[in-house]
């Protein structure tokens, strides 16, 4: 049975000019981030963006070019640098897509590995999710499946009940039915424990009702971080009839657009003020919050084609 508290495990994650560069070449350029203990983060950013860079440097994988990383709780109190520190490492489980099992031994072997090496780990919730993926214990790790490998890393992500637990795309090779399973069982058990969770990916309107803050990077810099509520009210969906949607959006920058019959949907920037709410409203409008994919994509969109 858990009995630790949100203060003792969560861990909270700051960033400090944080710069980490390949040949020379920034993957991150000066972060200065705050990831709040206790909350799902979506990591979110195009190919190349710098999220795997930073999901490694956060688990202390490597090290900093410039600037620095400082995880911090009531656990291990604040301010540990992760590279090279074995505390602050015990409590960060990265699970990445390309896997960081070994494959020649057995399934059963590296869940018992995991769970020498995880303060934190539940075998209950571990047996229990095995069961629930159909994963084999005895198939050595590299005869599983792509599909079931990711399952592997996503139970051992979860069962590790690690204070900051990142999972970097390690669900992409997973089907949907398995994915829509791992999102239940995160939710789930981050109800009953909460911790940090990090969900870095692309695959932004899969994800986005899980989450609670975003992290936004491009090039290697940050685009924005907020709550995700707080973003989705950089914008507004309208919808109603053809016509008086395209009068009442005239003028406003268009992030998507979709047409039904005489029905449409326009996706615009931009905060509505009480006036143009009750004229939308007048007009037969309905006013929503924008999607986060749909800001996602203009955020990150090649400069010039931003709208
Ligand atoms: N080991 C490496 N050696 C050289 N360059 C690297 C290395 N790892 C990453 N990079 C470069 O750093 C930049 C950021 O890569 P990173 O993998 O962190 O991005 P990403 O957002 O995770 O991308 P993706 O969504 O495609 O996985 C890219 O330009 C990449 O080519």
């Amino acid at each position: 049975m858990t009995t630790s508290t949100l203060e003792d495990t969560a861990l909270s994650v700051r960033t400090e000019n944080l710069s980490v560069r390949f040949g020379g070449v920034p993957a991150l350029d000066r972060l200065d981030l705050r990831l709040a203990p206790g909350k799902i983060h979506g990591l979110l950013g195009r190919n190349g963006s710098g999220k795997s860079t930073l999901a490694a440097t956060l688990a202390g994988f490597r090290r900093p070019d410039e600037g620095r990383v400082l995880l911090g709780s009531g656990d291990i109190g604040a301010a540990h640098e992760p590279y090279e520190n074995a505390v602050a490492t015990s409590r960060v489980c990265l699970i990445r897509e390309s896997g960081d099992l070994v494959g020649a031994a057995p399934v059963r072997r590296a869940i018992d590995l995991a769970a020498s090496l995880r303060p934190y780990w539940d075998s209950e919730l571990a047996g229990n999710l095995m069961d629930r993926f159909e994963i084999p214990l005895n198939k050595k790790v590299q005869k599983l499946s792509r599909g079931k490998k990711s399952a592997l890393g996503v139970v051992l992500g979860l069962a590790s009940r690690a204070p900051l637990t990142i999972f970097d795309e390690s669900y992409l090779g997973m089907d949907v039915p398995s994915r829509t399973l791992f999102y239940d069982a995160l939710l789930a058990d981050y109800a009953e424990v909460p911790r940090t969770i990090v969900l870095s990916t692309h695959l932004v309107s899969e994800v986005s009702a899980m989450l609670e803050e975003v992290v936004i990077l491009d090039n290697g810099r940050l685009v924005t971080q907020a709550p995700v509520d707080t973003l989705r009210g950089r914008g507004a969906s309208i919808v109603g009839p053809a016509a008086a949607v395209d009068e009442f959006t005239s003028g406003f920058t268009v992030l998507a657009q979709e047409r039904l019959g005489g029905t449409k949907s326009t996706t615009v920037l931009g905060d509505l003020d009480p006036a143009l709410v009750t004229r939308a409203t007048a007009a037969g409008l309905e006013i929503g919050p924008v999607g986060l994919q749909e800001l996602f994509v203009h955020l990150t969109a090649p400069t010039g084609v931003r709208a």
